[in-house]
C-alpha cells in the first residue's frame, strides 16, 4: 500500500471530531455503472448512528450530485457537499446551495456522446460537469480522455479535466474537495473540531490537503500511488470497519 501507515486509532472525545466522507471507492464498492451501485441497511444505520454521535459534524464530500446521493441513501439525508463542491447543503433537511455554472456543456456532452457512438460508454451529465464512464469499454479510456481535453478549448477558461474511476471528468475549476471542506469546518456543529476524511481517488487529494493544513486525519482508500494523505486503508471493508471500531457504533441487526 505505497508505504503509506493505517489511521490511529482516535484520542479525542466524539464531540471533537468533524467527519467527512467520500462515497464511491470508500463507502461504496464500484459497480459497472453509477446507478448500480448497493448501499446496505448496515451502512445507513452506521451513517446514521455517526451522525448523532457526532453532533451533526459528518458530511459526505461526493463527485456525485447531492439529489444522487439522497436517492441512493434514502431515507438517510446527511449533510453533504455534492459535484465536488459545487453544491452543498449545510444542514440535513437544509436547501441545496448551487454554484453558477459557468458554461452550459450539454451540446458539449452530445458531441463526445456521438463521437464514441459504442454504447458501452455512459455519460454522466450533471449540469456544469461531465463524466465520461468507460467501465464497461475500458480500451475506450483514451480516446475519451483525449476528447474531452480537446473539448476543453472550446469551452470558457476555467474548466479542467481530471481522471476518474474507470473514466474521466470535465467540471469547473472551483469544484474541489478542499473548498468544501473549508466551507463545512467555517460553520456549526464542524467549526472548532479535528477533521477526518477518508477518500479514494485523484479528485480526494485537495481534500486531504485541506485535513493535513488543518492538521487533521486523512486516510486514502486503496491508494495506487503517491498521495497527499497521511494514512491509507486497503479497501472499502477495512474503512467501514475502521469507523465502526473508532466512532464505537455498534452494527445494525
Ligand atoms: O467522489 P465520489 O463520491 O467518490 O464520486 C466519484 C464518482 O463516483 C461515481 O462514479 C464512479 O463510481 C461508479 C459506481 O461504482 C462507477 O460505475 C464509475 O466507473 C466510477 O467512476 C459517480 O457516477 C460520479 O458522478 C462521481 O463523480
Ligand atoms: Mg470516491
Amino acid at each position: 500500500m505505497s508505504g503509506v501507515r493505517k489511521p490511529p486509532a482516535l484520542d479525542l472525545p466524539e464531540g471533537q471530531w468533524a467527519l467527512f466522507l467520500d462515497i464511491d471507492g470508500t463507502l461504496l464498492e464500484h459497480a459497472s455503472h453509477p446507478n448500480a451501485v448497493f448501499v446496505s441497511e448496515e451502512l445507513r444505520g452506521l451513517l446514521g448512528n455517526i451522525e448523532q454521535r457526532l453532533g451533526g459534524a459528518l458530511a459526505f464530500i461526493t463527485g456525485r450530485s447531492v439529489l444522487a446521493v439522497d436517492r441512493l441513501f434514502q431515507p438517510l439525508k446527511l449533510r453533504a457537499a455534492g459535484l465536488y463542491g459545487l453544491e452543498h447543503r449545510l444542514t440535513p433537511d437544509g436547501p441545496v446551495g448551487v454554484a453558477d455554472t459557468p458554461a452550459d456543456i450539454a451540446a458539449l456532452a452530445d458531441a463526445i456522446e456521438a463521437e464514441l457512438d459504442d454504447g458501452q460508454v455512459y455519460i454522466e451529465r450533471k449540469g456544469p460537469i461531465l463524466a465520461i464512464h468507460t467501465r464497461a469499454a475500458p480500451h475506450l479510456l483514451a480516446r475519451a480522455t483525449d476528447l474531452v481535453e480537446r473539448a476543453l478549448a472550446q469551452l470558457p477558461q476555467g474548466y479542467r479535466v481530471i481522471p476518474g474511476n474507470a473514466g474521466v471528468e470535465l467540471m469547473p475549476l472551483e469544484a474541489v474537495k478542499g473548498g468544501a471542506i473549508r466551507r463545512f469546518m467555517a460553520i456549526p456543529p464542524f467549526a472548532g473540531r479535528r477533521p477526518v476524511f477518508l477518500g479514494d481517488d485523484t479528485s480526494d487529494e485537495n481534500g486531504f490537503e485541506a485535513i493535513n493544513e488543518a492538521r487533521g486525519i486523512s486516510v486514502r482508500v486503496k491508494p495506487r500511488g503517491p498521495t497527499a494523505a497521511t494514512y491509507a486503508l486497503e479497501n472499502v471493508a477495512e474503512t467501514i470497519a475502521w469507523l465502526e471500531t473508532n466512532f464505537e457504533v455498534s452494527r445494525v441487526s
